[in-house]
Order: C-alpha cells, then structure tokens, then sequence
C-alpha cells in the first residue's frame, strides 16, 4: 500500500519535452527512446519508480539558484537576497510515460565561505545544473570551475549536465545574443545542455525542469533494462552448463 498523496497532475510527463537549443543539446530527439516507452508500457521499469534521483544546483553566489528551484516547486519568487547557507534540498515527485519518478533538488551555497560544506553533498549525483546569471559575465566564466568541483564527486560518465543562465527578464536583447552565443559553445565543450531562464517571469522554469525530470528518467529506465539484460544473458549462461555438465568453461 503506497503512502504517497497522488502525483499533481501539473507534474505528469506524457511525452519527451524539447531541448531549449539544439546547438547545444543533451539529445535532439521529438519523442523519448522507443525501448523506454516500450518498458513504460509493459510496466518493465524494474526499481525506477521507487528511486529517488538526486540533482546539484551549483554556480556562483546570487545567479539565482534559490529562486529558480523556488519559482518551480512553490511557484513564488523573492526579489530580496537571502544566502543559502550550506545546503537545502526539495522533492519533486513526477509521473513520467505512467511510472512515478522523483528529484530530490540539492540547493548549495555559491558563497566562498560556504562552499566547503556544501561540496560535500555533491557525491551521488545524476543531473547537475550549473548556474550563471546572464547579466554577469565572469559568472559564466566560473562555471568551468563549478563543473570540475561537482566531477571531483561524481562518475563525469554517467551524470546528465544542465548549463542554465537566469534573469532573463533583466539582460536587454542585444546582451543576450552575446552571451548566449559563448554560454552555448562552453555547453557544447562541456556536453551540457543549454537553458536561458527567469524564476521572475517564470519563463521557461517548468519547461526546464519538465526536460531535467525526462533525461534523468529515461537514463534510468534505460540503465534498468541493461541491467535485467546482463541478468537474462547470466541465467541461460548458467541453465546452458547445467544442462552441458561435460563441457568444459574456461
Ligand atoms: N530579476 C531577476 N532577479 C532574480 C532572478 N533570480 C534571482 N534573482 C534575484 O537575484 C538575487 C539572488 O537570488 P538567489 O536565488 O538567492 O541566489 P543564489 O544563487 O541562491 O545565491 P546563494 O544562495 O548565495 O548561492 C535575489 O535578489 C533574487 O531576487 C530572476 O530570474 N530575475
Ligand atoms: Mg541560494
């Protein structure tokens, strides 16, 4: 008997929402991996639905971390600064293609003095989403050294990264074409993807987080059904020298 209240229904994944940028794209696809959905329908997931995937949010000080992570999971948003001292976190739970899913969004200092407490909860991460403010240039400039400390923690091979500039609202036209056009090379360079967001406006929040929930999902289910794969192939290795006791297994 499950615990859990229902999903919210403004939290239901039907289809593989679309990538912000495909010049800079974790995957380029219209509609999630075939394989995923086939395992979705026949209820093939295996542990998926009972995991709880864990998220950094890293990046310099007042980008806007706390806010974006706010602006989804509570729908507010705070114009005064209030630091995050060490870390936070918040659950998100999803339905993705019927199979419930859930984030656990880890919000860390961007503070120097808080920075050491906080790395320390970046190990076991599956997504990280490292912040800049799209006004502030050298914030951008910081990100190749908030992605190294978060790798320093974390296996570079099977974490989903996120490359996400915020305040939208703020930066005038002519200033976001010109960031956009580095924080894009620098996500291509890092095999990020690419989001450009405001937690004021809320433009793009849901979208970003929705495509976050997707990717981590469909890593999962597909990291699931190599699993039971490798399982498959062990058992009839082992039904077959039972079967054979005369051969020999070198
Ligand atoms: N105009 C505008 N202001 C924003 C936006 N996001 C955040 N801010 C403002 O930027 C300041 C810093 O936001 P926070 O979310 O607290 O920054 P942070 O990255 O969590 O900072 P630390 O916790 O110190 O690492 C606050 O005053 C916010 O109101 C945005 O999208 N647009
Ligand atoms: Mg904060």
């Amino acid at each position: 008997m499950s615990v859990l209240p229902p999903v919210r229904k403004d939290r239901i994944i039907g289809q593989l929402p679309k990538c912000f940028s495909k010049g800079a794209a974790l995957n380029t696809e219209d509609e999630f991996h075939s394989k995923v959905k086939t395992a979705c329908q026949q209820q093939r997931t295996g542990t998926v639905g009972f995991k709880i995937s864990k998220v950094i949010v890293v990046g310099d000080l007042a980008v806007g971390k706390t806010c974006l992570i706010n602006r989804f999971c509570k729908d507010v948003f705070d114009k005064n600064y209030k630091a995050t001292i060490g870390v936070d976190f918040e659950m998100e739970r999803f339905e993705v293609l019927g199979v419930p899913f859930s984030l656990q969004l880890w919000d860390t200092a961007g503070q120097e003095r808080f920075k050491c407490i906080a790395s320390t909860y970046y190990r076991g991460a599956q997504a990280v989403i490292i912040v800049f403010d799209l006004t502030d240039v050298a914030s951008l400039e910081h990100t190749r050294q908030w992605l190294e400390d978060a790798m320093k923690e974390n296996d570079p091979t099977s974490v989903l990264l996120f490359l996400v500039g915020t305040k939208k609202d703020l930066s005038s036209p002519a200033q976001y074409t010109l960031i956009e056009q580095d924080a894009i090379k620098l996500a291509d360079q890092m095999k990020a993807e690419y989001w450009a967001l405001s937690a004021l406006s809320g433009e793009n929040v849901r979208e970003f987080f929705f495509r976050v929930a997707s990717l981590t999902f469909e890593t999962n289910v597909l990291a699931e059904l190599e699993k039971s794969g490798s399982r498959r192939i062990g058992e009839v290795i082992r039904k077959y020298i039972k079967d054979h006791p005369k051969m020999k297994v070198c």
